[in-house]
């Protein structure tokens, strides 16, 4: 299995580790537009498998695609992140050229590949990699809801004061601090509903503080995350790579599904060796439903945009 990251800045160099580190990968290789900093990054990497114990070779590269050729996964995360204050969509005037260029440059080496879409604002991204390129709609996953589930399960461990591993909950929409779902109905603590031990109250604070996780974060550190986002991208890397058929929200064309055409939105979808295997349908109650929609509004409006 031969993964090319493309970006080695903060979540590309994260995600490329996490890969690395769990040792299914044979190659990955880092891909930056700044002269020697993807060999810097990927040197720096390489240093750390006799110490935590992994076989995968991590190359970087400067801007040469032809390095990056047969790869079976590629991850953009090129492109700029926000600054405090900041909306993801924001990013879309300099990250929308940026994603076309690198989405055309992998495809013309990789014909066959995988495109996990990471630059923001995520879900127009991944949109715009279906228009601008021939690539078949399962190869094209958009990752958001994978990192937004972490943190909901982040935050409904808080509130339940035990352990996360003891949780399970997604969150589905657009990768928006408006536009996330965090399903709190359907979220369980070892498999009974959280709202046996939670309060609407309490809900409504976790759900709120999923869908700012991000600009939370932005805030504290003057820039976006990347432990959570190239853990994220790493586990559905791995997905594909061992085939584990496991069930993610990831940001995928729709026709027709959930009743959304021509768009890219955060649904579940099983990941295996062909990228998407299928999208996952849901029954939704009538107040998701109305939810899903206003996301899809947000998210139309930006790819409006492009
Ligand atoms: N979808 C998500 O859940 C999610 C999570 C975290 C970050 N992000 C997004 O990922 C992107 C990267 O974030 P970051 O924190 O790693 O930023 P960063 O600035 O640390 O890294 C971005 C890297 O992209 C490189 N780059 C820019 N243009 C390029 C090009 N044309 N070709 C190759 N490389 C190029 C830069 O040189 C830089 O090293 C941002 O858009 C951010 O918003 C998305
Ligand atoms: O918040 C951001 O801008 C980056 C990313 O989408 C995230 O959710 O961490």
């Amino acid at each position: 299995m031969k993964v090319t990251v493309v970006g080695a800045g903060a979540v590309g160099a994260s995600c490329a580790e996490y890969i690395a580190i769990k040792n299914f990968a044979s190659e990955v290789v880092l891909l930056d537009i700044k002269e020697g900093y993807a060999e810097g990054k990927a040197m720096d990497l390489m240093q750390t498998a006799s110490l935590n114990g992994f076989d995968t070779k991590i190359t970087g590269i400067t801007n040469d695609y032809s390095k990056t050729a047969n790869s079976d996964v590629c991850v953009i995360t090129s492109g700029i992140p926000r600054k405090p204050g900041m909306t993801r969509e924001e990013l879309i005037g300099i990250n929308a050229g940026i994603v076309k260029a690198v989405s055309s440059s992998l495809i013309e080496f990789s014909p066959k590949t995988i495109i996990i879409v990471v630059s923001n604002p995520m879900d127009t991204m991944a949109y715009l990699v279906h228009k601008s390129t021939s690539l078949p709609k399962n190869k094209i996953i958009g990752m958001g809801g994978a990192l937004d589930s972490a943190r909901f399960k982040y935050r409904l461990a808080e509130a339940l004061q035990g352990p996360i591993s003891d949780v399970d909950g997604m969150v589905i929409g657009g990768h928006s601090d408006t536009g996330m779902i965090p399903l709190t109905r359907l979220a369980t603590r070892n498999g009974v509903p959280v709202s046996e031990f939670l309060s609407e109250e309490k809900l409504s604070e976790v759900l709120e503080a999923t869908k700012v996780g991000g600009a939370t974060l932005t805030k504290l550190l003057g820039t976006s995350a990347w432990y959570a986002p190239g853990a994220a991208v790493s586990a559905m890397v791995q997905a594909i790579a061992c085939d584990t058929k496991k069930v993610f929200p990831c940001s995928v064309l729709l026709e027709g599904e959930y009743g959304f055409n021509d768009i890219c939105l955060g649904v579940p979808v099983v990941l295996g060796k062909n990228g998407i295997e299928e999208i996952v349908k849901i029954n939704l109650n009538d107040a998701e439903k109305a939810t899903m929609v206003e996301s899809a509004k947000g998210v139309k409006a930006v790819n409006d945009l492009l």
